[in-house]
């Protein structure tokens, strides 16, 4: 067998989910079956200093070798690093994209891809006419998991899908100590939608909007609402319906894709130890059923009217660091297992060996329809953000 392609990577910011992402490079690919590639972190950098940075790579247990940047500029013109994985604020992503793309870097970004679609479609032009790859970090998609269910759903083991029921949220209520906090503050692209919502609509995506299906595909056609969180403006809880366009004898199939900064059923489910669905995607058959959180879910059961149950467990791979090693970060994990965010990184990897200049379960296209629906969504309730953040201004 061939030696495995090393992907270099570069890191733009120090936050929360850069060091998961950095932490989950170092597991050895193996622990999860993939022998092609192979991750390195080259070089992190801090908009803040260099000793953000510096005290980032100790804290990830780096290599010895990775570089600390005390600037974004700096690890651009890094010619050892192949691609960049973008963790800022939703309201830094294009601002961060077009600045790789223009040096000539691959891109892995962070969801929600961009603040608003215009800005999408500007990042896409740009990367499409450099031949570089544009991915956006929607890690859920690439798990094993999701695997299972897109391909149960393909075999028909449901029949046609009919309505998915998409729900995520997080038990942020009460916990803002001040207005500044990435989750509300507007001048950072705060709200549910962009940060949760996202994940609620990938499920709808990944159920409805496939490439297999035995239905042409029609834009869904979208009504929704928004409860605004008061303190702020951004939107605290946003439901939204989705209709989308089939011929079946049982007319169009639906969608409900629901978020919500201070409703958790993630929460409710663990304080009164059962276990409740957050994704329900339903078809004549029977139905697929996914356990939150929707974002790294590690259950699925199928349900179907002649009587089967099937129950699967789907932990994280990795080396059994112990428990704790993630927590705190994006919820409870208690296997002590890796975070999961290696699976987006070694397709990002996969698409710089292939030649691939997209993600292989979310598409450039796909990303941006659903930034457009996600402007309809604001729109319709009237949130926009501050100009600086809206804007494709550089
Ligand atoms: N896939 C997943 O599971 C998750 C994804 N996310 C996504 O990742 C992105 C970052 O979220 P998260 O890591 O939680 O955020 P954090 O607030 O923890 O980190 C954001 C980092 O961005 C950098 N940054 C640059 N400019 C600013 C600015 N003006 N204000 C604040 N930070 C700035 C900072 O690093 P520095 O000072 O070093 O430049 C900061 O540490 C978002 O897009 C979010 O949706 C978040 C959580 C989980
Ligand atoms: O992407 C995410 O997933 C985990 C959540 O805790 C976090 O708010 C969000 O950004």
């Amino acid at each position: 067998m061939k030696d495995p392609l090393k992907i270099r990577w570069g890191i733009l910011a120090t936050g929360g989910i850069a060091s998961a992402f950095a932490k989950d490079l170092s597991i050895d690919p193996r622990t999860r079956g993939v022998e092609d590639i192979e991750h390195e972190l080259i070089a992190v950098a801090s908009s803040t200093s260099k000793t953000k940075a510096t005290a980032f790579l100790q804290s990830c247990d780096a290599p010895s070798r990775a570089k600390a940047y005390g600037n974004y500029a700096d690890l651009l013109e890094d010619p050892e690093v192949d691609i960049v994985y973008i963790a800022t604020p939703h309201s830094h992503h294009y601002r961060n994209a077009m600045q790789c793309l223009r040096a000539g870097k691959n891109v892995l970004c962070e969801k929600a891809f961009t603040v608003n679609a215009l800005q999408a479609q500007i990042l896409v032009k740009e990367a499409r006419s450099r031949d570089l790859l544009l991915m956006e970090g929607m890690w859920t998609r690439y798990f094993p998991l999701s695997g299972y269910v897109r391909e149960n759903i393909s075999r028909g083991r449901i029949g046609d899908v009919d309505r998915v029921i998409a729900e995520h949220s997080l038990s942020y209520a009460g916990l803002f100590s001040d207005d500044k906090h990435i989750m509300i503050n507007p001048d950072l692209a705060g709200g549910i939608l962009l940060d949760g919502g996202i994940y609620s609509l990938t499920w709808v995506f990944q159920a409805l909007w496939r490439k297999d299906s035995h239905h042409p595909k029609q834009q869904p056609i979208v009504k929704s609402e928004m409860a605004k969180y008061g303190p702020t403006g951004v939107d605290g809880m946003t439901t939204v319906l989705l209709e989308f366009p089939r011929a079946s004898p049982f007319g169009n199939a639906h969608a409900v894709a629901a978020t919500s900064l201070g409703l958790s059923n993630d929460a409710v489910a663990i304080a009164n130890d059962v276990a409740v669905p957050c994704i329900r995607i339903q078809g004549q058959l029977g139905e697929i059923q996914i356990f939150p959180p929707a974002y790294r879910p590690t259950r699925t059961r199928i349900v179907l009217k002649d009587g089967t149950v099937e129950d699967k467990n789907w932990p994280q791979p990795g080396p059994g660091v112990g428990s704790g090693w993630f927590n705190g970060y994006g919820g409870v994990h208690s296997e002590g297992e890796g975070h999961g965010l290696f699976w987006e990184a070694d397709d990002a990897g996969r698409a710089l060996k292939e030649g691939r200049k997209e993600g292989s379960q979310l598409g450039l296209d796909e990303s941006v329809l659903i930034m457009e629906i996600m402007d309809e969504i604001r729109a319709a309730a009237g949130l926009r953000y501050p100009d600086a953040v809206e804007t494709t201004d550089l």
